[in-house]
């Protein structure tokens, strides 16, 4: 990994927020208008918060669609600050192939990276999401062994992000293929609960050792992140149940959860 790069997200800089279970364009509109750096799309069949290789395939579109919409707006009216919502302007997330719908005609917000989230998929189930619509990251959960991590990254060569619970120190030391990041979360993921955060020192001191970032998910909210942040100092938090109200997201959740990481500096 790039030394830069890494260190632009490691400890000396804010920490990058992901939210997770995507399903809604208005969702997706709303953090590229927080400039929320990664979304997250739940590849998991069963789960709530499944989107379909197809339905993933009619959001890109529709957004696209309605960036172009707000962008053709602006010009119209001649606006310098175009409406909330993503209309002013999306460039491409760039890894993972980007396609024609991430392009918008100015450049200024970006797309949030888009994360695929999958619990020990087939290299199958990724592709079949793939030749539907680019993804930046792959995030895998349910590994029980290294070598199927390596498996996905040189099928693929797209950044991985490995989700392991918080005891699963043995498994990481194992992986031989670098990683976007660690991600600790509680186990079964998207079950809103956290974990013993105390193990986390040793997570870090891990991730270092891998030169890579440190994430951490489960159960985390607007109310219990700067606490988090303050005590443990994570690369990047991820978030999905605490942002949601009646099994929905929320768009004052997230914009409260936003405010909680950046401090009420990042909107
Ligand atoms: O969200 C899900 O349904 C899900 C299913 C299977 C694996 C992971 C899942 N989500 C991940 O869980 C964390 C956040 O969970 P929460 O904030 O505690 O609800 C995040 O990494 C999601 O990608």
């Amino acid at each position: 990994m790039n030394a830069v790069d890494l260190a632009a997200t490691r400890g000396e800089s804010a920490p990058t927020i992901k939210v997770c279970g995507v399903r809604q364009l208005d969702t997706l509109l709303l953090l590229t208008d927080l400039e929320v750096e990664y979304a997250g799309f739940v590849f998991v069949p069963g789960s709530r918060r499944y989107i379909s290789p197809a339905a993933y395939h009619e959001l890109l579109h529709a957004y696209a669609r309605e960036v172009r919409r707000r962008e053709a707006l602006t010009l119209k009216l001649g606006l310098s600050n175009p409406p909330e919502g993503g209309g002013r302007a999306v460039e491409a997330a760039g890894e993972g192939g980007a396609s024609e719908e991430d392009s918008a005609p100015s450049t200024k917000r970006r797309l949030p990276k888009r994360v695929g989230v999958f619990v020990r998929p087939s290299l199958r189930a990724i592709e079949a999401v793939l030749s539907r619509g680019p993804l930046g990251v792959l995030q895998l959960h349910g590994v029980a062994e290294a070598r199927e991590v390596e498996d996905v990254y040189f099928a693929f060569r797209i950044p991985v992000v490995l989700a392991v619970g918080p005891e699963d120190f043995s498994l990481v030391q194992g992986v031989r293929v670098p990683l976007h990041a660690v991600l600790v979360d509680s186990p079964g993921g998207g079950t809103g609960r956290t974990f013993p955060w105390e193990v986390l020192p040793r997570w870090r001191a891990l991730a270092d050792a891998l030169e890579t970032r440190l994430w951490v998910a489960g159960g985390l909210t607007p109310e219990n992140v700067g606490e988090l942040l303050r005590t443990y100092r994570p690369d990047g938090v991820d978030v999905s149940s605490g942002v949601e109200r009646d099994g929905e997201k929320d768009p004052e959740r997230i914009r409260a959860f936003v405010r909680a990481v950046r401090g009420g500096a990042g909107e």
